[in-house]
């Protein structure tokens, strides 16, 4: 049987790329898309997608989940919906697989707190792409034995927040291992405010927009003599696709809230 997937942003362009995989996926089937306005009544109204593509458009979630039962809600939209489309999947017992970044700790919390009562899966993935999983893990490795470490995270500058969800993500996996430090000089001075970028921790994200990027980020570590670079570029937004598509699978085996694929590759 398929599992019955809708996506929630499907204009975007984490979304419409979402689209194709699931409709090219043998195992899954696009029911429906959410939208936050009219745009047709099928992808098919859209320019930007074939006329085979048939899926409805809604602009509520429960009068989507009501006609077309899906499994499981992909969400690639952004920070200010992200919340309310994972809570309100939740209580309609569908299953979310959230691509969008930008949560802060306590909807976290009270999101894994509503996964674990309703014993339904839910995958929120900062990075689908196997490659900066293993970046992340890499570093945290790394943080053991060098301490000292700054992150430079670099997006389009079409992305809304900052730092990127990856970039925090890699901070908290290394603060799980990494004795607390104030990182620089105890006495420095911004001359100018942000100019040591975000303290998480005592460590320092930096965040990079400019056209032409897509999504980039090294680790940086410094030691006596010595600077080790851990570095990964997703080239294209196919390069997040395959994690999506495992996502989708893997949540349907599971009753609890996942944050990050690290702990479940
Ligand atoms: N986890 C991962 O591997 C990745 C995550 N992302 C994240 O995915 C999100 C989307 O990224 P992009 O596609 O680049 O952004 P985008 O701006 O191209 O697309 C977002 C889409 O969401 C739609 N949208 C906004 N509010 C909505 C609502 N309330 N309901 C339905 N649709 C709504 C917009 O119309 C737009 O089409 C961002 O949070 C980004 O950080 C992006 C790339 C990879
Ligand atoms: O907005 C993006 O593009 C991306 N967002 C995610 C993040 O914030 O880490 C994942 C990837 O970096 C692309």
């Amino acid at each position: 049987m398929s599992i019955r997937v809708a996506i929630a942003g499907p204009r975007g362009k984490m979304g419409a790329e979402a689209v194709h995989t699931v409709m090219k996926h043998a195992k899954m089937e696009l029911v429906a898309v959410l939208d936050y306005k009219e745009v047709g009544h099928t992808l098919a109204d859209l320019e930007m997608f074939p006329a085979s593509y048939t899926a409805p458009i809604f602009t509520d979630m429960h009068e989507l989940v009501e006609a077309t039962a899906p499994d499981v809600l992909v969400d690639l939209t952004n920070p200010h919906a992200v919340y309310h489309h994972t809570k309100e999947a939740l209580n309609l017992n569908v299953r979310p697989v959230i691509g969008t970044t930008g949560f802060t700790d306590a909807q976290l919390e009270e999101l894994s707190a509503l996964a674990n009562e309703k014993e339904l899966g839910c995958i929120i993935a900062p990075n689908f792409a196997i490659g900066a999983i293993l970046m992340m893990k890499f570093a945290k490795e790394a943080a053991k034995y060098l301490p000292d470490v700054e992150i430079i995270e670099m997006h389009h500058d079409q992305k809304l927040d900052a730092p990127s969800g990856t970039g925090v993500k890699t901070a908290q996996m290394i603060q799980e291992v990494r004795a607390q430090k104030m990182q620089g000089h105890p006495e420095e001075k911004e001359t100018i405010e942000g100019a040591r970028g975000a303290d998480f921790d005592g460590m320092r994200i930096h965040s990079v927009r400019l056209p032409g990027l897509v999504a980039h980020q090294q680790v940086l570590f410094g030691g006596d003599g010595q600077l080790l670079t851990i570095r990964h570029d997703s080239l294209n937004r196919n390069s997040f696709m395959s994690g999506v598509a495992f996502c989708v699978e893997e949540v349907m085996k599971m009753d609890q809230l996942v944050y990050g694929l690290e702990n479940i590759i």
